[in-house]
């Protein structure tokens, strides 16, 4: 009598020896062998990503590896969890084109692979998405659209697309560029009269990453631009990948036919890690940097910073320095004073008003001659009071220094502007996500 948990045991050591350590890790480990009967095996998945993934290509290699074990034909029946509810799947298939040699253009961080990416809730339909795209490059899902708050690893997934990428196939050209740096190369190639050479640079590469695609917002010239680069590159089976903070149709005054464009592929979010991913994420960092960090301090940590990986990132490595400083190895109480400590150093000394009011400007996409000046209308307005409302909040100014830093503005206004603000973040839930997202840029 065949039984679960020995079969699936044996299914599971025979993927091992069969498949890369990443790929088992994604495909293998996170599926569930829920009941067997009458030979038929029935798996739990955590996405509809996972279930196509393995119906196309681990199901046969599942079939041999029970029939070499169990010398009976098991059918496998895949379930998915009911998780996914934020991910858009559509199967628009494109015919993957052989690459040319191309030299390599990509700036790409090598830390940031498939390997040093910790999978958890928040981040594993996006990470297995990745994988995917890496191995079939314009195949599946194309684009692939990442979206979330920040420091959460949009960056990080898509420059493991590209690092795999080019270890498969050292001649393949990935370029990546943040949405500014689109904007910049094309205003300079109109300056230049060079915008052969731009279509050029853009229209030949393999994979094209444009991070933060939010900042084309407003921006009609570039849009026009990268909507007909998207259409060659896309035409001629080659990968997209994009990210953003938010989705595609929540980008305002992005233009529809983009928008429309960016639901052909795949659109998955990536939400804040929970506390285990977070001490993981912790552990490994800690391994990584040869830092000598107890279990229950990485608890501690992980438990006091819950919003992004960045700042995460960053306590450890602001404990390390502080460590070193005072000669002592860390622990959760050296932890917890340095943490408090150097809050407050970087409360007084670098968080100015100017670098708020930068952080504000760029979120709105407003100029900063605006946010300080007299305009009336709400699109300025509103960002103007949120700038003023966090230079009170995040600054030891007086009201009427803050009010002088706008412009000359009497400290009656900021008071008005606090008042506004604090009062709206009472009910609006929008605002209440923006104002997070502001202070951790700013706190950056
Ligand atoms: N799951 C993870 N495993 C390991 N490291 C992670 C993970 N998620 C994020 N990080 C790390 O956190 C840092 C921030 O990630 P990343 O820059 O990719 O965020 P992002 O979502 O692109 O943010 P932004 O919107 O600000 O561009 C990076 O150093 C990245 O390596």
């Amino acid at each position: 009598m065949l039984d679960l948990d020995t079969l699936w045991g044996e299914i599971k050591d025979g993927f091992q020896q069969k498949i890369a350590p990443t790929a088992f890790k994604t495909w293998i480990a996170s599926a569930e062998p829920v009941k067997l009967t009458n030979n038929r095996l029935t798996i739990k998945l955590p996405s509809e990503l996972h279930r196509d993934y393995w119906q196309r290509n681990l199901t046969q290699p599942l079939v041999e590896l029970a029939y070499e074990y169990a010398q009976e034909d098991i059918q496998p029946v895949f379930i998915v969890a009911d998780n996914t509810e934020n991910s858009q799947v559509s199967t628009l298939e494109h015919p993957a084109t052989a690459s040319a040699p191309f030299s390599q253009s990509a700036k790409l961080n090598p830390k940031y692979t498939f390997d040093t990416f910790v999978i958890g809730k928040g981040n594993q339909m996006a990470h297995a998405a990745a994988l995917v795209v890496s191995e079939e490059p314009g195949v599946m899902y194309n684009p692939l659209f990442f979206y979330g708050g920040v420091g959460l690893g949009k960056t990080h997934l898509m420059h493991a697309i590209g690092n795999k990428m080019l270890a498969d196939d050292p001649n393949a050209k990935v370029k990546y560029v943040t949405s500014e740096a689109f904007t910049n190369d094309f205003i300079t190639a109109i300056q230049s009269k060079t915008q052969d050479q731009f279509r050029e640079e853009y229209r030949s590469v393999d994979l094209l990453l444009v991070d933060d695609i939010q900042f084309f917002a407003d921006k009609e010239g570039t849009q026009e631009e990268f909507f007909h680069t998207f259409n060659d590159l896309h035409d001629d089976g080659k990968q997209i990948v994009l990210t953003s903070d938010r989705l595609p149709n929540e980008i305002p005054k992005l233009q529809d036919r983009l928008v429309s464009r960016f639901a052909w592929g795949l659109s998955v979010d990536i939400t804040p890690p929970d506390l285990e991913t977070r001490i993981a994420i912790l552990r490994n960092k800690a391994e990584a940097d040869n830092i000598a960090i107890p279990d229950e301090t990485l608890s501690y940590i992980a438990s006091r910073i819950d919003s992004n990986v960045r700042e995460l990132e960053g306590a450890l490595a602001r404990v390390h320095a502080y460590s070193k400083l005072v000669h002592q190895p860390i622990t959760t109480e050296l932890v917890a004073s340095s943490l408090k400590s150097l809050k407050l150093d970087r409360r007084s000394s670098e968080l100015t008003i100017p670098l708020i009011q930068e952080k504000v400007a760029k979120y709105y996409h407003v100029s900063l001659t605006d946010l300080k000046g007299k305009k009336r209308i709400k699109t300025i307005v509103v960002p103007r009071q949120i700038a003023m409302y966090l230079s009170r909040e995040l600054t030891d100014s007086s009201l009427p220094k803050i009010g002088n830093e706008f412009g000359g503005k009497d400290h009656t206004t900021v008071i008005h502007a606090y008042d506004k603000i604090a009062d709206a973040l009472k009910t609006d839930s929008d605002l209440q996500a923006e104002i997070t997202n502001l202070k951790t840029e700013i706190e950056r």
